[in-house]
């Protein structure tokens, strides 16, 4: 089997680093090239709408960078920038005129929404084949029956993609995911599952965590609490994905961003690790672009044949 070209072996015999920033730069090459052949045969450039409601400093960077790859990926972006202000009723409106527009294919609301509006309810209101970041019911049941039509949301995909990297079959791995959220934790151990792993979700309410954890092969965290998982708690050996991307305050008034692994520790005993940053970050707005593509061409297709959701194969080869 070759070697991936995304592992960064320690030169302190530490754990081997898997690169989702070189990972996500391939990734978005060859959404990219995908896209220009699907123009070239006449389909129009896919666009994609982003929703922001509020002023969440971090939510503002992502959705800049987002805007940034998809014209780099050759794809149209809409952004929507609303108030705080914004009520729910407001918001499901243009999610409603942002389904009919023929310009977009894929729409995303960013989240954290503020507190006064459901996500559930708003993010379920997009219509399936535009749902590009998969957290509605029709793509959530999708992925849970394993069917191949789906849009999977784009961290735990990213994630995928980079335990793909260390071992591209996983058959009977002891599998843990910390974290139990809709957007991460839960389609995480879905996919998982479909990669045959034995899947353990802990989450606020598992009592014996490192015991747990001492226990998997393959660790995905992702709580938003900094330095959660300590070397103790690791396999040797083990390959963990580290999903939190936490803001610190250093005291030389400086921040630095740590994961949900206390990294000097885990490096020491896991077999393999992303870093933070450089790691699952970059791979979650890489995916939003190949689910943007993916969305095009269901749409493409649906419009072919002249029904919603026809039925098209949108597994993670391009
Ligand atoms: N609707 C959604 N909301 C949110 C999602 C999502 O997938 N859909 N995920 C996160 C935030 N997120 C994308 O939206 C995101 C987070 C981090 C990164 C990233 O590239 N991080 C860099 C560091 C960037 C920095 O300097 O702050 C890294 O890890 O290297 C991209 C996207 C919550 N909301």
């Amino acid at each position: 089997m070759a070697a991936s070209p995304f592992l960064r072996p320690s030169p302190t015999d530490g754990a081997t680093l898997i690169d989702g920033k070189a990972m996500a730069n391939a990734l978005t090459r060859e959404v990219s090239e995908a896209v220009a052949e699907l123009v070239a045969k006449g389909a129009p450039v896919p666009g994609l709408a982003v929703v922001l409601v509020g002023n969440d400093p971090a939510s503002e960077i992502y959705v800049k960078n987002k805007a940034i790859q998809t014209h780099r990926a050759g794809m149209r972006s809409f952004m929507h920038m609303l108030p705080e202000s914004t009520t729910q009723a407001e918001l499901m409106a243009l999610v409603s005129v942002l389904n009919a527009d023929p310009q977009v294919q894929g729409i995303l609301v960013q989240l954290p929404l503020p507190p006064h509006i459901d996500p559930v309810v708003v993010t379920n209101a997009i219509h399936p084949d535009k749902d590009v970041d998969g957290l509605g019911v029709v793509n959530t049941g999708r992925l849970a029956l394993g069917m191949k039509n789906g849009l999977v949301p784009c961290t735990p995909l990213g994630c995928l993609m980079l335990l793909q990297a260390v071992q591209a079959d996983m058959t009977g791995r002891q599998a843990l995911v910390i974290g139990a959220s809709n957007l991460v934790g839960k389609p995480m151990a879905q996919l998982l599952l479909q990669q045959n792993c034995t899947v353990t979700v802990a989450h606020v309410h598992t009592r014996n965590l490192p015991e747990i954890c001492r226990e998997a092969d393959i660790v995905v965290v992702a709580t938003g609490k900094p330095r959660l998982v300590e070397g103790s708690w690791i396999k040797p050996g083990a390959t963990v994905i580290d999903v939190g991307i936490t803001r610190l305050p250093q005291p030389d008034g400086r921040s630095r961003l740590v994961g949900d692994v206390n990294f000097p520790e885990v490096e020491k005993v896991a077999g393999y690790l992303t870093p933070v940053p450089g790691g699952v970050g970059p791979m979650t707005i890489a995916c939003l672009l190949l689910n943007t593509l993916k969305a095009a061409r269901l749409q493409k297709k649906a419009g072919r044949e002249g029904e919603e959701g026809a039925e098209q194969d949108l597994g993670s080869g391009i």
